[in-house]
């Protein structure tokens, strides 16, 4: 039954791809005879919208076949280091349209996960979602207390969905890899669907968003720039989140944010700040910056507040990689092109044989060009973009927490300059990062580390007489120890070369009793034998004794 059902939707999907039309988007030169073999038996499919740009066919085959594929083509519009500039722009438009499903299935799944009936554990549940995706769908409560909920709810029976259409795109990918080898090995079918699929699994367990969202909250605890809503972690599930509503602005409603007399540019210079503030001071982003997902508090326009939700999608950078990029970003701004291929080489982004100069080179041909508009031109998640592409020609291993970083760099500037067309990046970040790097390399640096250590050496201070104290005692015993055992060594070493020297002249004797034996001076030779018995029994003991 369920190859049954598999080999159907297997050809659900081959139809809709024929529908678009995209086999004709495969070179000739990479359609081997079986794929040619199996288009020709499916003759009765044509392609029926040949008036379509490839990428808005692209589009459309990934919408109609459902969530699954729309959120891989959402995945793959960041992947621009994979896909030509067109498809990739045209992926990037994908919507994520699904209609509600039914209020009465989400409570009960509420209810199923938090093992409770919804009006013991909440009041004024809206049964008429308040918004709806297609994993999960978000309703309105209040918390007995009176405190205004929202419930993210998964979307019941979505895991099969899932499970059964990336189990297919998977066995497609392995396909590809078999047949076109050489495009494949490029384009990396089975680790791109691998890698989406982790992505699926990790949005499907709400727990996951509710930890991030409760870290980026005390991250910010007392910020002027961001607010997280409060999580409720005694009412989350896997398949349930509930957090505090928040009433803003969406994002892109420009016309309400300047009607509340909201200061776009000290909005659009705060939300550069807390980007940099997330990726070098707590090393822990929010990678999912799309206009849904945030919001600009009504109370103090002039002093305005971002709102965050939706942590289900989180970046982290280690200390070597914040480290590198810092300088990174400082050597564009000086356009000192061989510290950025220095950069590459000494952080192991591409391979440590990497010729610096070409490589020098090659940044220069592609950075040079954008550094010649004005700084507030320039868009720096492009600079990144660039400059990746151009290291991946030189062999740059794809670093997926890069390129996360790359993507919530464009959005924040795409929405930053929404808000505030002149708004200069540089101008917010570089003091920021000049000020991080002196924290990191500098004489703050070592005040720093001092200042990190200092709790642990305070508490051992007291301790210290008496631990000098014990090391020097057990330092004098030792020495001590060790002199004991050195004699004793010395003793049987001694015992050893006088045992094996009477062994050897017990040998000696031996052979001068036989030769004596041999001239027939019998009493000598005896004589000879008692000596040679005594000297090895001597002998014997000396060796023997430890
Ligand atoms: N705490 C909240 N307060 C008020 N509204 C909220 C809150 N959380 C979510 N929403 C509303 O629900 C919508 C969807 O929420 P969220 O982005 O968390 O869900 P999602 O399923 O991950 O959606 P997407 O895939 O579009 O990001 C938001 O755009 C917002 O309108």
């Amino acid at each position: 039954m369920r190859k049954l059902r598999e080999l159907v939707r297997l050809y659900q999907i081959g139809k809709t791809l024929f529908d678009y039309g995209l086999d004709e988007l495969i070179p000739a030169r990479l359609q081997v005879w079986p794929a040619r073999f199996a288009r020709r038996s499916l003759f009765w499919l044509k392609n029926k919208h040949p008036e379509l740009s490839r990428g808005k066919r692209i589009r459309l085959a990934l919408e109609s076949l459902g969530p699954v594929f729309i959120k891989f083509g959402q995945m793959l519009s960041t992947r621009r280091d994979l896909l030509p500039p067109d498809i990739a722009e045209e992926l990037a438009m994908l919507q994520d349209r699904v209609p509600p499903f039914d209020g009465a299935l989400a409570r009960k799944q509420i209810e199923a996960s938090l093992q409770n009936r919804i009006e013991v554990l909440f009041d004024d549940f809206d049964e008429k979602p308040l918004a709806s995706a297609s994993i999960a769908q978000v309703h309105t409560a209040r918390l007995k207390t009176g405190q205004e909920i929202v419930i993210k709810v998964i979307r019941p029976g979505i895991e099969r969905v899932i499970d059964a259409d990336v189990s297919l795109m998977q066995s497609m990918a392995n396909l590809i890899a078999r047949l076109v080898p050489e495009r494949s090995s490029r384009l990396r079918p089975v680790e791109v669907v691998q890698e989406y699929r982790k992505t699926l699994l990790d949005e499907l367990n709400l727990l996951r968003e509710a930890a991030n969202a409760i870290q980026l909250r005390r991250n910010f605890e007392g910020s002027r720039t961001l607010y997280v809503p409060e999580i409720y972690p005694s009412y989350c599930h896997e398949n349930v989140l509930v957090m505090e509503r928040i009433y803003g602005i969406p994002v892109s409603d420009i016309e309400a944010l300047e009607a509340n007399g909201t200061d776009m540019k000290l909005l659009a210079e705060r939300g550069v700040e807390v980007f940099f503030t997330q990726v070098f001071r707590d090393s822990f982003f929010h990678a999912d910056m799309h206009p849904g997902n945030i919001f600009v508090s009504y109370e103090d326009p002039h002093d305005p507040q971002w709102i965050g939700i939706d942590c289900g999608i989180v970046g982290t950078l280690n200390r070597d990689d914040k480290r590198y990029l810092a300088e990174n970003f400082l050597a564009f701004f000086n356009r000192d092109y061989r510290k950025v291929a220095e950069l590459h080489v000494e952080s192991g982004w591409v391979p440590a044989d990497t010729k610096v100069e070409e490589f020098e080179s090659a940044i220069r041909t592609v950075l040079e060009p954008i550094f010649e508009k004005p700084l507030s031109e320039i868009s720096f998640g492009h600079v990144l973009l660039n400059l990746f592409n151009t290291a991946r020609r030189f062999n740059m291993a794809v670093q997926p927490q890069l390129v996360l970083l790359q993507k919530t760099l464009l959005y924040v500037e795409g929405v930053g300059r929404q808000l505030y067309p002149q708004l200069d990046l540089w101008k917010t970040a570089k003091p920021f990062l000049e000020d991080w790097m002196q924290q990191q390399v500098g004489y703050k640096a070592v005040i720093n580390a001092v200042k990190e250590k200092a709790p642990f050496w305070a508490e051992k201070l007291p301790d210290l007489p008496e631990l000098v104290y014990d090391a020097l005692r057990q330092a004098k015993l030792q020495q001590r120890q060790m002199q004991g055992l050195y004699d004793q060594y010395s003793r049987h070493d001694k015992g050893q070369g006088q045992g094996r020297f009477l062994l050897a002249m017990g040998a000696s004797t031996l052979l001068a009793s036989i030769l004596l034996l041999g001239m027939e001076k019998t009493q000598w030779a005896m004589s000879g034998l008692v000596l040679t018995l005594v000297v090895w029994l001597l002998g014997w003991r000396l060796i023997s004794r430890r």
